[in-house]
């Protein structure tokens, strides 16, 4: 039961953030998103839910104010889970509720009967603790102090203030901090730092080295990545950073610049171009949880060859498969044991179909989940070694705890039975790797170090890399319909069931195109729905995206119009 004062407390503090008339938040695969100057009321309640979440846990929760790629005046919030990945689906529907609950009395009646349902005592006694961070957008200190009044409307709970951070350091040391371990943003990059220099420390000797060029020049979206991506600099040995766009120079917030731009667009950022020609060149989002790389490809304009999160995925994949096979051979039959691990790759239907065609080549396991990475990051936890990456750039490498702890006795065993053997080193580098790639979300800052060793480790140029397999043409279309939700998909999106009969005329629009792939899903984060298209020629997947559109008109016109 909520006390007296603690219903007096929320009710009062929530007079002070009235919600907008006339606008509907939810919470969709990227948390609440809007125009910064009306998310008041929203962020205010993303704190109460937060503190609520934090006395339910027992653990610290994160809170985030950001709005990722989109443009400089949005913003947003998103909720991290105790063990630093997304809030819990399950309480997605209560976020939604208390979001566009209309007046304090009916926030407060929904908390109370949310609170009972889900046995969170809120008589006075418990205790809370919700950590915030900020990207650099301009509305983002006003919602901090915002978000902070939410938390304490709820009694015991206390709002600790990270400043300014990534979103993946956000949910790094909500990770950290709930495990026990050490969680500043210090201590996070004292980590990466240190497993990247013991990544490159483990070179092999007789890597040719000259093909690879020994500079990085990044893309900082003009956001918080590249300001940050400067401080981790100073603590790297082994590796020449250029951060361009850092947002220092007065360029805009995802103008024209960062992961997205570059993912989507296919050209090169702001202030890189034919000079950079052939350089190794990576691209951030503006809240650095996406990395995409890039090489410049003519003097003459802006083209790139691009190398997206699929190829990234790609990449990872070959050294971690590579690693568990140096890890298991059989050197000296007298103490071969093996150490086997179910390794998993989780892509969705936007993966170009080459990336998949290569991996499963390799004998890998593929599997595939709706988009949005609450639902690969699950999926890519059931296995010992789970890799998962949107095309877009964001993924990450998670170890499962069972796994882990064998491989530290499995390198200690070879730390005095085999010590300096491929063997031993193969287990010191997957190590490594699990304390370098961020095991709580997709993170560019740690990706973009596990690509560097990588390359390094392998004597890639970029050129090279990016000749793991030829991305199949493709294309992607929004399209603007009255009801979105009108759609309905299964298989992994891959599939319409409504409405029906589109689907059949996917497949016949399909089948006239040598490679052909199509499938169509409402965006979860815009107003829209997406055709996505591949084909063995460009003008092959533009045709088929365009047939592909005008068969949603003709149907979701059709079926507006008897709703
Ligand atoms: C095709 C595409 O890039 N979709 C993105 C986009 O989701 P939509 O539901 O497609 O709007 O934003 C999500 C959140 O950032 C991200 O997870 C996802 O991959
Ligand atoms: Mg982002």
């Amino acid at each position: 039961m909520a006390s007296e004062k603690q219903r007096s407390l929320l009710l009062e503090s929530t007079s002070r953030f009235p919600i907008p008339p006339g606008v509907r938040f939810s919470y969709g695969t990227a948390g609440f998103r809007s125009d910064g100057l009306i998310l008041g009321s929203t962020v205010f309640r993303a704190g109460v839910l937060a503190a609520l979440r934090s006395i339910k846990t027992g653990h610290a929760i994160g809170l985030m104010i950001t709005a990722s790629h989109n443009p400089i005046f949005d913003n947003g919030v998103k909720i991290a889970d105790p063990d630093g990945g997304m809030l819990t689906q399950k309480w997605e529907p209560f976020a939604d509720a208390l979001a566009n609950a209309p007046d304090p009395q009916h926030l407060l009646d929904l908390v109370v009967q949310f609170a009972e349902e889900e046995n969170i005592p809120l008589c006075g006694t418990q205790s809370a603790e919700v950590l915030l961070g900020r990207d650099t957008r301009p509305t983002g200190e006003s919602l901090l102090e915002t978000a902070k009044q939410g938390i304490n409307a709820i009694i015991g709970a206390v709002a600790v203030d990270m400043g300014i951070l990534t979103t993946p350091q956000l949910h790094w040391i909500v990770r950290s901090r709930n495990k026990g371990t050490k969680a500043s943003e210090f201590d996070y990059y004292a980590q990466l730092s240190k497993s990247f220099r013991c990544l490159i420390d483990l070179i092999p000797e007789n890597i040719v080295k000259s093909e690879v060029d020994p500079k990085v020049l990044v893309d900082g979206a003009n956001g918080v990545g590249g300001e940050k991506l400067e401080e981790l600099k100073k603590m790297l040995k082994g590796l020449d950073i250029e951060v361009r766009n850092s947002g220092k120079k007065g360029g805009v917030l995802n103008d024209g610049v960062g992961a997205d731009y570059v993912q989507k667009e296919k050209v090169a950022p702001s202030s890189f171009g034919s000079i950079d020609m052939g350089l190794r060149c990576a691209s951030l989002d503006g809240d650095a949880d996406r990395l995409v790389y890039f090489h410049v490809l003519s003097a003459s304009d802006n083209s790139i060859d691009l190398i997206d999160g699929d190829k990234i995925l790609s990449l990872f994949a070959v050294f971690i498969k590579e690693q568990l096979s140096i890890l298991n051979r059989n050197e000296n039959d007298d103490v071969f044991n093996s150490l086997p691990a179910r390794l998993g790759i989780v892509q969705t239907a936007y993966a170009n179909g080459a990336s998949t065609d290569y991996l499963k080549q390799m004998g890998l396991e593929v599997v595939f989940t709706p988009t949005g990475v609450k639902y690969l990051h699950k999926k890519a936890a059931e296995y010992d070694i789970g890799i998962y990456f949107e095309a877009n750039g964001h993924g990450t490498i998670i170890f499962s705890e069972e796994f882990l702890s064998l491989l530290h006795a499995r390198s200690d065993e070879l730390s005095v039975s085999m010590a300096g053997s491929e063997r031993h080193k193969a287990a010191v580098r997957l190590l490594a790797v699990s304390q370098l790639i961020n095991q709580a979300v997709g993170d560019a800052l740690s990706g973009l170090l596990l690509v560097e060793a990588v390359l390094s480790y392998m004597g890639w140029s970029i050129v090279r890399w990016s000749q793991l397999y030829a991305d199949l043409p493709s294309r992607q279309l929004k399209v603007k319909v009255a009801d979105r939700n009108a759609v309905v998909t299964a298989n992994a999106e891959t599939e319409v069931v409504q409405p029906v009969g589109l689907q059949k005329l996917i497949d016949t629009e399909t089948a006239k195109y040598p490679r052909g792939r199509c499938f169509i899903r409402p965006s979860g984060t815009e107003d829209i729905v997406r055709v996505y298209a591949e084909a063995s020629t460009q003008e092959a997947a533009d045709r088929l995206a365009n047939s592909v559109m005008q068969l949603v008109y003709q149907f979701l016109d059709f079926t507006n119009s008897h709703v």
